[in-house]
């Protein structure tokens, strides 16, 4: 009796893996037909070569965080959607991953690894220097870089230039993080296509600043100017007085810029420019995972 019981069971999750393996067929096929839609944009002059698009991505793994119920964990949810979206974007372009290191030698494989699936090549690159160069020549779709520390030397974001395409549009881990090595990381995700709206994000700035204004002053007069800024990083430009601020900022400012400079300069430090790099959607919190 209890083996008829087994087999039954068995019968039965038979039948819900073929139903899945349809659904992922079924899926797989529409976003080759998302893929062909971008190449027609390519071939009819379209800028961005690269098919990922982290807001939509963010919206998804939020639908399915929010809609999910029973004792499947959320992570491993997250995990079977980010390998099925990883596979398929492959198939819509070549999707290869390039590893940015920090001076101290750290980077964020295990994330890489978990956030573009077990299929994409991931390249390692001794300096952040050649990653980045690696993302704007399109060697590679994407770079992954570990989130900046302050007073670092020779930090990635420096070459987040006006010249260049290359933005932050993404920050990993999105939802859950590895077990094991690479728990502790955090990292930004950099690529050159237009940055989008998710619908809960945070921009990025760069402000250049008088090197005379303390680091404590410009972050008591940012931490006071936006409720819940993060100053990421600062670099200091040796050939003049000016220093370059890293400035995290909640919501989604690309078309805004204005508000955000209106607010430094009634703080009192009117920066001599400030730019977006970058815009990413807020990662699931922890106990959204729970
Ligand atoms: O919606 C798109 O633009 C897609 O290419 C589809 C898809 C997906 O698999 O859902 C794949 C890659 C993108 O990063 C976002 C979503």
């Amino acid at each position: 009796m209890a083996n008829l019981d087994l087999n039954e069971l068995r019968g039965e999750i038979d039948e819900i893996d073929q139903a899945l393996q349809s659904l992922i067929i079924r899926r797989t096929k529409v976003v080759q037909a998302v893929g062909a839609y971008k190449d027609r944009m390519i071939a009819a002059g379209g800028k961005v070569k690269v098919p990922y698009r982290p807001a939509r991505e963010a919206r998804i793994m939020r639908t399915l965080v929010e809609r999910h119920e029973g004792a499947f964990p959320k992570t491993a949810l997250i995990q079977i959607w980010r390998e099925m979206i990883a596979a398929g974007t492959r198939l819509e372009a070549p999707y290869t991953v390039a590893l940015g290191r920090n001076a101290d030698g750290l980077d964020c494989w295990e994330l890489a690894r978990l956030n573009f699936g077990c299929l994409n090549e991931i390249i390692e690159f001794d300096t952040p220097r050649e990653a980045f160069n690696a993302v704007e020549d399109g060697r590679a779709a994407v770079g992954v870089f570990p989130k900046p520390q302050l007073g670092e030397a020779q930090p990635w974001w420096v070459h987040l230039s006006e010249q260049s395409p290359v933005r932050v549009v993404s920050k990993l881990p999105f939802g859950g993080r590895p077990v094991g090595r690479g728990e502790d990381t955090e990292g930004f995700v950099l690529a050159a296509i237009d940055l989008e709206d998710s619908g809960d994000d945070r921009t990025l700035f760069v402000v250049s600043l008088s090197k005379e204004i303390s680091m404590d002053t410009v972050r008591k007069k940012i931490a006071d100017g936006i409720d819940g800024s993060v100053i990421l990083g600062f670099s200091d430009d040796e050939a003049t007085d000016r220093r370059f601020v890293l400035v995290d900022v909640p919501g989604f400012f690309c078309n805004r810029t204005n508000a955000f400079q209106s607010t430094l300069d009634a703080q009192g430090l009117r920066p001599e420019s400030l730019r977006v790099v970058g815009a990413y959607a807020v990662p699931l919190a922890e106990d959204a995972l729970s």
